[in-house]
């Protein structure tokens, strides 16, 4: 444990500095009191006009990587409009809150939010036209997401990636259905030096929305499109009064606050969606199930996406996307099918027990990680008992008894349509939506 950590002391000011853009290439200035300025930049490929109020909500959302360093009481942020000075200060608080209480900080953190609020601009009435980014991010989601904007566009998507390292590059390149243009970013190699920092989870999905939007106004792009289910609203704590989410900028909150703050800055600029928001992960699971040619090219484990480029396997085996993708895909494959896929079988792993045990709500905690809910988990191993071969796994055989003391048969299967069944597409286009639900299953 580092002495910033161990003496719980947070820093005083986190400050945000001079950020410049030029020719494609803009660069974000930090100021913390503690460990002085810092300075992130970003490549976005291409040329052309940027606003800065739409640089400055990027400049916001790139700035929580600095300030959980040293975790200011007091935030001064840029000059935003209303609807950016929400979703700031959103992030900075629920976005954060896996960081707080995962480094032993009170949370809810009262963390003071300075800075000048322009006046509301009049509500931009947004359209998309142009061919939408897709946002890919390596794994079964992605894919879905892809398969969707095909059928509705009746041509393969534009899928585009932020990265920051190319062993990250390489994994994604390798891992989608099509090359998948880069948007690179660099952190300011000072903060992985630092001692005495806290150190924790940021919410990266903010950051990736908004270089990506930025990315498609420049390329003259139509929407940016996500893969974040609707399965990503269920917090990850919630507990004593602590609500703390994981995939909190995966969030349909969130996307809202990110979509009203960039229609304030920047009209102009392509507004973000989530094409799977309406869906669970089971029901994604399902269709991503019928997309047999990414079977040995994906991945959703995420040590493949560490910076440091040390993962040294498709799916490690250990961690909670290895057991929650393995658990919820296998409903609907058969053994070859997860041979090909994870090249052993995921459910008969002793390491893993402990993970289903998590995923299905049969101990204390969800894992902090990109995981589905803890009602399709459920859901996902009592299909899994009915399965002549995943029947007899020892995932299956050790925690279907002990679901069953819980849960009846019937209140199971109730769980299990539940998820299947769509939810209204709320700010999702039409033409959208109606392309999900045709997919085939
Ligand atoms: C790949 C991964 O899962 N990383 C998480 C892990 O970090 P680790 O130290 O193992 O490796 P690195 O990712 O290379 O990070 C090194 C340090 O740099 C910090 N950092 C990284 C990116 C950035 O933009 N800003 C940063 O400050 C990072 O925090 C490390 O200190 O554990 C970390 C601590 O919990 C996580 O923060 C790392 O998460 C990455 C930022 C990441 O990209 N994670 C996604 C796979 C992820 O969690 N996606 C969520 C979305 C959550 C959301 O709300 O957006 C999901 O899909 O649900
Ligand atoms: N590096 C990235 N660049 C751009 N978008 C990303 C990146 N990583 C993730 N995303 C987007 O965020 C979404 C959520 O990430 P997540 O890791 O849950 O999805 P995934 O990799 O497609 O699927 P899985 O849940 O199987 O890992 C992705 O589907 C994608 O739309």
């Amino acid at each position: 444990m580092t002495k910033a950590q161990d003496s719980k002391t947070r820093g005083e000011l986190f400050r945000f500095g001079p950020r410049t853009y030029a020719r494609g290439e803009a660069s974000f200035g930090f100021s913390c009191s503690r460990f002085g300025d810092f300075e992130e930049r970003v490549q976005f490929g291409a040329d052309g006009a940027v606003s800065d109020e739409l640089l400055a909500l990027l400049h916001v959302a790139l700035g929580v990587s600095t300030y959980k360093a040293a975790a200011a009481k007091t935030v001064e942020l840029p000059s935003l409009s209303p609807a950016g000075r929400a979703m700031a200060e959103a992030l900075y608080t629920e976005g954060l809150a896996e960081f707080f209480v995962r480094s032993g900080l009170d949370y809810p953190a009262g963390t003071e939010f300075r800075g000048p609020i322009q006046d509301a601009a009049a509500a931009a009435d947004v359209t998309a036209s142009g061919t939408p980014l897709v946002a890919f991010g390596g794994g079964k989601d992605s894919y879905v997401a892809g398969r969707i904007v095909e059928e509705a566009l009746g041509m393969p998507p534009q899928f585009a990636s932020v990265v920051m390292a190319q062993p990250v590059a390489d994994v994604l390149a390798k891992t989608a259905p099509a090359p998948p243009l880069l948007i690179w970013r660099s952190l300011d190699p000072k903060l992985m030096t630092l001692e005495c920092a806290f150190s924790g989870h940021v919410p990266i999905t903010a950051i990736n929305i908004l270089v990506l939007t930025i990315a498609g106004l420049l390329r003259g792009s139509g929407p940016i499109l996500f893969a974040n289910e609707r399965s990503a609203d269920e917090p990850t704590l919630n507990a004593g009064g602590i609500i703390a989410n994981h995939q909190y900028s995966k969030s349909s909150q969130f996307e809202a606050l990110v979509r009203a703050a960039v229609a304030e800055a920047a009209p102009a600029a392509p507004p973000t969606y989530s094409v799977l928001r309406p869906f669970s992960e089971l029901w994604i699971a399902s269709r991503f199930a019928e997309i047999e040619e990414a079977f040995p090219r994906f991945t959703s484990c995420n040590r493949n996406f560490r910076i440091a480029g040390d993962a040294d396997k498709r799916w490690c085996g250990e961690c909670a996307k290895c057991a929650f993708t393995s658990l919820v895909l296998s409903p609907f494959i058969g053994e070859e099918e997860a041979m090909t896929i994870f090249s052993r079988i995921m459910l008969d792993q002793d390491a893993l027990l402990p993970v289903y045990e998590e995923l299905c709500g049969l101990s204390q905690q969800k894992p902090w990680d990109c995981v589905g809910t803890i009602d399709e988990c459920q859901a996902a191993l009592f299909l899994l008992s009915r399965h002549p071969r995943w029947s007899e796994t020892k995932a299956v055989r050790a925690l279907m008894p002990r679901l069953l003391e819980g849960k009846s048969e019937a209140a199971l299967e109730a769980q299990v349509a539940a998820s299947m069944k769509p939810h209204p597409r709320g700010a999702l286009p039409e033409m959208l939506f109606n392309a999900a639900l045709r997919l085939p299953a």
